[in-house]
């Protein structure tokens, strides 16, 4: 098991080239927030505009619509009834994610099944929240061809894997992923100290505070590590960098709150992200 450090950080996270424009910086699509869960979808999008996408869309129920633009109106909004302009934002999209607050209902299962059978190969796929737990228990074909990155804390992941959290170890974790999953699969299995599952390789997080343990916060988590990945392209890397950068974040904003809320910890990453660029070491 190796561990991640700020190294990361300052291997991935490049400085702006003068002359780049927001079209560099990757289009990111976020599928999730329902008339109940709307902040989670608003989260994840927000999460990705903080963290330096070029052009996010939130696809969501209209409900949202309004909150989103009070807060960000840079990221744009889609009413995810509308299947046919979904479709054509899900081909245009360099970094899909589904599930932040998406439900379990069977328009939720709609818009799961025509993502995993929409994405191709050149494009990323974060799958979170409620779309795993569909996935678990539905009838979805997980062998799509999308770099997949499967976002579950450990009840998700008991769902997915059939491993009860006590059965959950590094050996186990990773033949699960295996078995389960295509090859070119990344695991984020969330906790106090997160790991990361290659099909080759163990990481664990060294950051992140009990300060975090609230709401949200892992949805916060997958619009940084959409954005990593939009920007930087290597998915590996990039989703270590964003699961370091997520719980720095959350222990700079802990240091003098007892709760870090996810739409305050999002706000501390523009400045941290200019920090490490310009210590970048290739
Ligand atoms: N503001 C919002 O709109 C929010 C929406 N959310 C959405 O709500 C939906 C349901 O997700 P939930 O995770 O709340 O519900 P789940 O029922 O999927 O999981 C929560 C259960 O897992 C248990 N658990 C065990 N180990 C855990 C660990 N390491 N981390 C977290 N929980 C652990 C918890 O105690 C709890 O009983 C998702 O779509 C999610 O994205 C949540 O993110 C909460 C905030
Ligand atoms: N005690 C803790 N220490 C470090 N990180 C934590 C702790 N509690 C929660 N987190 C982080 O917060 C996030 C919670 O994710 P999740 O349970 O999916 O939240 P939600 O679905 O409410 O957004 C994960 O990234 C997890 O690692
Ligand atoms: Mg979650």
């Amino acid at each position: 098991m190796q561990l991640i450090t700020d190294e990361i950080l300052t291997q991935v996270i490049t400085p702006r080239l003068p002359e780049t424009h927001k079209g560099n910086y990757g289009r990111v699509l976020v599928i999730g927030g329902s008339k109940l869960y709307g902040g989670a979808g608003i989260l994840s999008a927000s999460a990705a505009l903080l963290t330096g996408a070029g052009l996010i869309t939130l696809a969501s129920d209209t409900v949202n619509r309004n909150a989103l633009h009070a807060r960000y109106p840079e990221i744009m909004f889609l009413d995810w009834t509308d299947l046919t302009t979904l479709s054509s934002l899900i081909k245009q999209a360099n970094v899909i994610v589904i599930g932040p607050g998406l439900g379990l209902d069977t328009d939720a299962q709609k818009l799961l099944q025509l993502t995993l059978t929409t994405v191709n190969a050149q494009q990323t796929l974060i799958i979170d929240g409620s779309a795993l737990t569909l996935l678990a228990t539905g009838d979805f074909k997980t062998n799509c061809p999308a770099q997949l990155v499967l976002t579950p804390h450990q009840e998700e992941w008991h769902r997915l894997s059939g491993l009860k959290i006590s059965e959950q170890n590094p050996i186990a974790n990773q033949t699960a992923l295996a078995t389960k999953f295509p090859k070119q699969t990344i695991l984020v299995l969330k906790q106090h100290r997160t790991e990361i599952y290659s099909h080759q390789d163990i990481f664990q997080n060294t950051s992140g505070t009990a300060a975090m343990a609230t709401g949200g916060m892992g949805d916060t988590l997958t619009g940084i590590i959409a954005a990593l990945i939009a920007q930087f392209k290597d998915p590996l890397p990039a989703t270590l960098a964003a699961v370091y950068l997520h719980g720095l974040a959350g222990q700079l904003v802990g240091a003098t709150h007892y709760v870090a809320l996810p739409s305050t910890l999002i706000e501390r990453l523009p400045e941290l992200m200019v920090q490490y660029s310009q210590k970048h070491s290739k």
